[in-house]
């Protein structure tokens, strides 16, 4: 714990063949554990992105029973590094739907955290793509807490999760020191916001912001952002990827935490719940 480590972000494109994903996967840890990376953050949905909502539940499978996360497993043994991944996972019973799962595999390669997409992402743009998440998947309940890995305190979020601040800022009073947020962002939203918005996150917290990204084209009705980013608690890019895709590929930052808490001590954000609640 604490000190200097180096995190990698890995960026690919997922398609709805589970082990060509693995295959990707397999490329990035290799390259991640090369650098030196204590950690690698893929992205939302690594495991597939499929064609159809139809298609979508019909290819998940528990994480005991996903070839992709026990690939995924095996690899983090293997090579001695951590792994933070988006996933699908099978809903709640009656409730029809699947969810949208953060795991954190550790590096003895077992699932030590799972992280349930809070927000969903519905949304019906003018002249641009539509998409309907909550008709597929379940909304997650909970926060989860940070908690230790051999690169700091992580706090884990998904994808349109990083437009709603008021979790970071929670997982923050938590102790959280790095935010993690697998993405597969759609081309519109994502030249407009993504880099914005998460150094804001990034700013407001004054915590790393790690954001693995899909990137490309997934299938004929399906591209995304790429843009894969690492930004330090003072909001400096420290490390971005393509927005094309030219096989998987990582990018990589050094984690300092004293960083974080020179700078939480040099503008010390004192929230002023006299006045206003704390979220
Ligand atoms: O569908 C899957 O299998 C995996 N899930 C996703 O790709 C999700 C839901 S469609 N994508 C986003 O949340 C993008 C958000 C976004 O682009 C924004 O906030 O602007």
């Amino acid at each position: 714990m604490g000190g200097q480590t180096i995190v990698a972000v890995g960026q690919m494109c997922s398609t709805s063949e589970m082990k060509h994903n693995l295959a990707q996967a397999q490329v990035l840890v290799k390259k991640a554990a090369a650098a030196g990376a204590k950690a690698l953050f893929l992205p939302e949905a690594s495991d597939y992105i499929s064609h159809s909502p139809e298609e979508t539940i019909s290819l998940v499978r528990s994480v005991q029973e996903s070839t992709y996360v026990q690939g995924l497993q095996a690899e983090a043994k293997k090579f001695n590094i951590a792994i933070n991944a988006g996933i699908h996972e099978p809903g709640d019973e009656n409730s029809g739907k699947i969810k949208n799962t953060s795991i954190w595999i550790s590096e003895n390669g077992e699932i030590i955290q799972r992280y349930q997409k809070l927000h969903l992402f519905d949304m019906d743009l003018k002249n641009g793509p539509r998409a309907r998440e909550s008709d597929t998947f379940e909304e997650g309940m909970s926060i989860l807490p940070p908690f230790h890995t051999p690169v700091g305190l992580v706090g884990l979020l998904v994808c349109f999760d990083l437009r709603f601040p008021e979790v970071p800022l929670s997982l923050k009073r938590q102790g959280a020191q790095i935010i993690a947020y697998p993405s597969a962002f759609t081309v519109p939203t994502g030249k407009a916001h993504w880099e914005i918005l998460l150094r804001a996150r990034a700013i407001e917290t004054q915590s790393y912001v790690i954001a693995a990204a899909q990137v490309g084209q997934h299938n004929e009705n399906r591209t995304t952002y790429g843009h894969s980013i690492i930004i330090s608690p003072w909001g400096d890019i420290l490390a971005e990827l393509e927005g094309t895709f030219n096989g998987p590929e990582i990018a990589t930052a050094v984690i300092d935490l004293s960083l974080v808490k020179g700078i939480r001590k040099q503008v010390p954000l004192r929230r002023r719940t006299d006045v206003y609640p704390e979220l």
